[in-house]
């Protein structure tokens, strides 16, 4: 964070993601004092920052290290033209869904140092998984710039080709919505099932955060923690009978999940 402490952070769009990040920055030593938010409606939490020294919604400084988007992609044209500065030394982060490296070259030049980033919200928590793709031009101490940050707030994985992050997006931007959103099937299935809702919610969480421990902690293959539960002739195996023999099947339930929020990316970027 020192470079960032130096020569300044820029944030144009504090919502869900922008603020995730920031606060996750911000608990990792990233001075308030250093980082200019643009933000038309300010939350009560950015307000709070502000009291802190965070320069809200003030003239963008001069050449500051980064500058990082988090608007709507359906903005990003609005935005851009909004931008203006001395940005001879500034590294650009896009975390936008959709707009691709060479709509940003368009705005800014193929000059300009360019990092498209695709985090996701457990950021927050430090636990995000970010992948990054680079310009030309962001090759190299760039690119580890922006690697360092994105590390800060969790696990980073490089790409190669740009077309690659439309599946990531996919997979890993939207994924925690699918997680959360099988919770509350969980809980409602739980409800279903003759539980009282507190009871059925406490069960489907501590089931999750302990079953997502032991893939991360690479305990075993993820098949071998799933036959661990399965017990011959058992209740699981009744249970997963259902995802199998569903009609789609889990499988291809998960899949036509993924390829939706990958096809509305593959749009927003024909849009850009
Ligand atoms: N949410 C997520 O999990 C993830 C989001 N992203 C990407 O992050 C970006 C933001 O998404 P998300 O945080 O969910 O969306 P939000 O709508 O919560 O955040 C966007 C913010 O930008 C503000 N804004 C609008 N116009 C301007 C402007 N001209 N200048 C500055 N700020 C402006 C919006 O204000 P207002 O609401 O008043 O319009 C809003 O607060 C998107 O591009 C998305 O693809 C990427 C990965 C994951
Ligand atoms: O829903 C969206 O468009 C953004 C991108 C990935 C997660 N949220």
């Amino acid at each position: 964070m020192e470079a960032l402490n130096k020569n300044g952070m820029v944030l144009i769009g504090c919502g869900r993601m922008g603020s995730a990040l920031l606060a996750a920055w911000l608990d990792t030593g990233l001075a308030h004092e250093a980082v200019t938010v643009v933000e038309p409606y300010p939350s009560d939490w950015l307000k709070e920052q502000a009291a802190k020294g965070l320069r809200l919604n003030a003239d963008i400084p001069a050449n500051p290290a980064v500058l990082i988007l988090a608007t709507k992609p359906q903005m990003m044209k609005e935005v851009m033209g909004q931008i203006e500065g001395d940005f001879a030394d500034t590294l650009f982060i896009s975390v936008a869904a959709g707009t691709p490296i060479s709509f940003f070259e368009a705005e800014l030049g193929a000059d300009a140092k360019i990092v498209r980033v695709m985090p996701n919200t457990p950021a927050l928590l430090k636990k995000g998984v970010s992948a990054l793709v680079a310009n030309k031009a962001a090759q190299g101490a760039p690119l580890a710039a922006a690697q360092d940050l994105m590390t800060a707030v969790g696990v980073v994985e490089i790409l190669t080709d740009e077309e690659d992050i439309h599946a990531v997006i996919g997979l890993s931007g939207s994924g925690p919505a699918y997680v959360f959103a099988f919770v509350e099937a969980l809980v409602a299935a739980g409800k279903d099932a003759g539980l009282e809702e507190d009871l059925a919610f406490r069960l489907a969480r501590d089931t999750l955060v302990g079953a997502a421990a032991m893939i991360g902690d690479n305990f075993a293959e993820v098949a071998t923690l799933r036959e661990n539960v399965t017990s011959p002739g058992g209740t699981t195996a009744a249970a997963l009978k259902v995802f199998a023999e569903s009609e789609p099947n889990l499988n291809a339930l998960v899949s036509a999940v993924v390829k939706a929020s990958k096809d509305r990316s593959i749009e927003l970027a024909e849009m850009a």
